[in-house]
């Protein structure tokens, strides 16, 4: 997804994000998403000053690969060098610069692998989508100049629990003792539509299966819950929303709460805005006591499972793995995108059948 780096970027990111019709499906798209971002500019840039002028994904993305891709010559010789490239969907880095650096660079071997563990159609399925209609614009997709491989989800890898799990325990260990397994623990996750779930998007049904497995690690220390943040417009969503959550907690007399973003791997408006400065201004009014696990971003133990995902994906397409997991080729049942069909077929072929 990215987000802008520069304060004069949000209305580019804005303007892209509602434009993106696997994301927010409008009625004459072309002429309501400029009116929407343009109309919505002034708040977010405003918001994005509070957490210091734009949105860390970037420089966090860049040390996540570049950290991923020097373990990875160590653990893997027979592929190495590895080189990250960064393609964001709706800010700088984009898709098609990206292509085009790869293009430029002659890279004959690439992997697609997202940085949300969890997958949507909304935000993985989009980002493939984009990089299908781009390879496809720029013939590069079917050149066979290039062969892919994808890395589409990762929710239960032990090395993303593991660091979740630390950094949950290195926020409960700031509470004294005799309270500490009281704390709630409340994973917050971004939330869907209801109508993107009732679809059958996985994205849901996965974020529920992090929690668990680190809910395991943690040995069921705490109550949990899971709850979903960030809804915009007047559809449904899917809830509870984590802010209404803290209130009915308050309400129950809950003094201790410990959010855990669980579907970001790095910081931005969502954590640092929103749970950090919205979230924790109402949770202090309330008289809770509010904590929140930091972010993986720079995690050693993070940045270990980033290079091992990695690794058993390269070792397992050398020894003759299909270009993607069989999940990403089923289509939601709801699913009426045209787009999502095409995508799947161009990377079954590992991006060498290009459909017409
Ligand atoms: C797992 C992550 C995300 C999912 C799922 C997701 C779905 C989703 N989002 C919107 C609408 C907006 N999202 C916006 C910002 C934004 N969204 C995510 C992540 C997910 N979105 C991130 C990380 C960000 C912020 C980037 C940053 O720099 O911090 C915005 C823009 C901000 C705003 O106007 O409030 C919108 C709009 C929909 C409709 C959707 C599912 C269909
Ligand atoms: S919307 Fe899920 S596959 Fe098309
Ligand atoms: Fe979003």
């Amino acid at each position: 997804m990215g987000g802008p780096s520069t304060i004069p970027e949000v209305h580019d990111f804005l303007s892209r994000l509602f434009h993106d019709h696997d994301l927010i499906p409008l009625p004459m798209q072309s002429f309501l998403a400029p009116v929407i971002a343009r109309r919505r500019t002034p708040q977010i840039e405003k918001q994005y000053t509070e957490i210091g002028g734009g949105s860390p994904i970037l420089k966090w993305t860049k040390i996540q690969g570049e950290a991923m891709c020097a373990l990875l010559d160590e653990m893997n010789p027979a592929t190495a060098p590895h080189k990250p490239y960064v393609a964001f969907r709706y800010a700088k880095t984009l898709t098609e610069d990206c292509v085009d650096e790869m293009r430029r660079d002659g890279v004959q071997r690439a992997v697609a692998f997202t940085q949300y563990p969890q997958y949507s159609c909304s935000t993985t399925g989009s980002s493939l989508n984009e990089l299908y209609r781009v390879a496809k614009a720029k013939g590069w997709g079917g050149s066979g100049e290039v062969e892919w491989s994808v890395l589409d989800r990762w929710p239960q890898h032990p090395g993303l629990i593991e660091a979740f799990a630390h950094n949950i325990k290195t926020t409960l260990a700031t509470y004294p003792e005799d309270k500490r397994n009281d704390v709630v623990i409340l994973f917050s996750a971004h939330s869907l539509p209801l109508d993107i779930v009732n679809r059958g998007d996985p994205y849901t049904a996965e974020v529920a299966a992090t929690v668990y497995a680190v809910m395991q690690k943690l040995g069921f220390s705490n109550p949990y819950r899971l709850t979903w943040q960030s809804k915009v417009g007047p559809k449904a969503w899917q809830g509870p929303q984590t802010a209404s959550a803290i209130e009915g907690y308050a309400k129950q007399g809950t003094k201790d709460i410990c959010l855990v973003p669980i579907a970001f791997t790095s910081d931005h408006i969502e954590t640092l805005y929103e749970l950090d400065i919205e979230v924790k201004e109402e949770a202090d009014k309330l008289g809770v006591n509010l904590t929140r696990a930091a972010s993986l971003n720079d995690s050693p133990i993070f940045i270990r499972a980033l290079a091992d995902l990695m690794s058993n994906h390269l070792k397992s397409y050398d020894q003759g793995a299909p270009p993607t997991g069989r999940q990403l080729l089923l289509r939601c049942p709801g699913c009426n995108n045209p787009k999502c069909a095409k995508t799947k077929d161009w990377l079954a072929s590992g991006g060498k059948n290009i459909a017409a």
